[in-house]
């Protein structure tokens, strides 16, 4: 018997499902064979899980992995190696490359070059720019997860939720997939925007940021978005909520897979916050922005009683250079998904999240709300996306242990106290303690789309 391709992972924890488990996982090609007591008497390749926990492969349901076209800041192959570091296997792609992916001849394009290069399992969301939505209303919905504004809204002439509630109504009363916004209302950030220029001129500290892209402004946006979308009972997500404020526009009183509106926190928008703009400036400045402390502790608590319904990451790298500018010319966004996991962990660590929680926002969630098939969950006869974690091992982020093409972090010199040593993606040992398997490539992610 050939058992080249099976994998016998010995007496780990198992996190799944709200249940800590000790038990043996048998992967056989993509999938988790068995579960259970399992004895080694086929000579499987064995990974020896004692006194390590195994978290179903994290799911990112926001990345800006910038290919094609800006793949001077990252690209399919550089952003998905820091993925499965950080022992993320699967994530969905934002629209705002260049071209923009408008259509289904550049989303077929994008598909082409992750089967090319990418090391997890990708999806990518279809932009709506304001001027596409009569093509995306008639599209066939199978061939997207969901569709997108997000990075689109810059462009005046097809924004979406600052010049055309109008066409936002039209998009709503009519697209059969889940449509995810970026909720920011432009008009009040450029009143802020000239109101502050006129005080500073150029040299905006970046501190004034979350003044700026304000919370009134997130507030006022996604308040109208949950109106028009209840109003034509659309299925809607909120991009990276960043304000208390609108934790409360979200509810908790029924099960993810019957709920309409839904909502996702990214980690920085919990791990920062005001206080951090004098000692890291621009590097993190996002969008929406980073605001107060209690923004944050509101956004953490929303987490917990389910009115938050995933983990993020918005990872959205630049360049040092283009990040170091003056306040306006400065670009928006940070690279995150090497470090999503460990910073949940060190939450853990502080006792502020469980073990179980986290994998219920990072791992099963995504799965439930993006309805892929046979992902995010350690069930036999599902995809072996996989997650080996020492809880007990602590490291510090520094340039040389960075993976992003970009070459920077906002997290440098952060200590962690866990780290991922090993990451399986579709049965395949990919990351193995600092060390790659790049033979073995991500696959598109399956799902159904109603
Ligand atoms: N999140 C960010 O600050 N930046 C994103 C675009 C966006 O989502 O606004 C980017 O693509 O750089």
């Amino acid at each position: 018997m050939n058992n080249e391709n099976k994998i016998l992972i010995k007496n780990t924890t198992i996190i799944n499902e709200g249940k800590l488990v000790v038990a043996d996982v048998l992967i056989a090609n993509e999938i988790i064979l068995q579960i259970g007591n399992i004895d080694n008497e086929s000579n499987y390749k064995l990974i020896d899980g004692t006194g390590k926990h195994l978290f179903p492969g994290i799911i990112d349901g926001q990345v800006h992995f910038r290919d094609p076209g800006l793949t001077h800041k990252g690209d399919l192959y550089t952003e998905s190696k820091a993925a499965i570091a950080g022992g993320v296997t699967s994530f969905i792609d934002m629209p705002n490359t260049i071209p923009t992916i408008l259509n289904v001849e550049s989303l077929n394009q994008k598909y082409k070059i992750a089967s090319q290069k990418s090391l997890a399992n990708y999806s990518f969301f279809l932009g709506v720019n304001g001027e596409n939505i009569d093509d995306v209303i008639k599209m066939d919905t199978r061939q997207f997860i969901g569709v997108s504004d997000d990075g689109l809204y810059f462009s005046k002439k097809g924004n979406l939720l600052a010049d055309s509630p109008e066409k936002m109504e039209k998009l709503f009363a009519n697209c059969q997939s889940i449509i995810a916004i970026h909720s920011e209302k432009e008009e009040v950030i450029e009143a802020n925007e000239k109101a502050y220029k006129k005080k500073y001129g150029e040299a905006i500290p970046a501190k004034f940021h979350p003044l700026i892209r304000s919370a009134e402004g997130c507030y006022e946006a996604s308040k109208r978005a949950i109106e028009i979308a209840k109003k034509h009972k659309a299925r809607f997500h909120v991009l990276h909520l960043t304000t208390e404020a609108e934790t409360h526009l979200f509810q908790n009183d029924i099960p993810l897979q019957e709920k309409k509106i839904t909502t996702e926190v990214s980690v920085h928008h919990l791990w920062f916050s005001d206080k951090d703009y004098d000692q890291l400036g621009m590097l993190i400045k996002w969008n929406p922005a980073i605001k107060t402390e209690k923004d944050r502790k509101g956004l953490f608590k929303a987490l917990l009683d389910d009115r938050i319904d995933l983990i993020t990451t918005d990872h959205a790298p630049h360049t040092l250079e283009e990040k170091q500018q003056t306040y306006f010319k400065s670009m928006s966004g940070a690279p995150m998904v090497q470090h999503s996991l460990n910073c949940m962990l060190e939450f853990y660590k502080q006792g502020l999240i469980s073990l179980e929680k986290i994998v219920e926002k990072m791992c099963h969630n995504p799965a439930i709300l993006y309805n892929m098939t046979k992902r995010g969950f350690i069930k036999e006869g599902y995809y072996a996306d996989l997650t080996l974690v020492d809880l007990h091992s602590p490291w510090t982020v520094n340039k040389e242990n960075l993976l992003y093409k970009c070459g920077w972090s906002p997290l440098e010199g952060t200590s962690f106290q866990t780290e991922v040593k090993q990451t399986f993606v579709n049965g395949n040992l990919v990351y193995d303690n600092g060390k790659f398997n790049e033979n073995k490539l991500g696959k598109p992610i399956e799902f159904t789309n109603n």
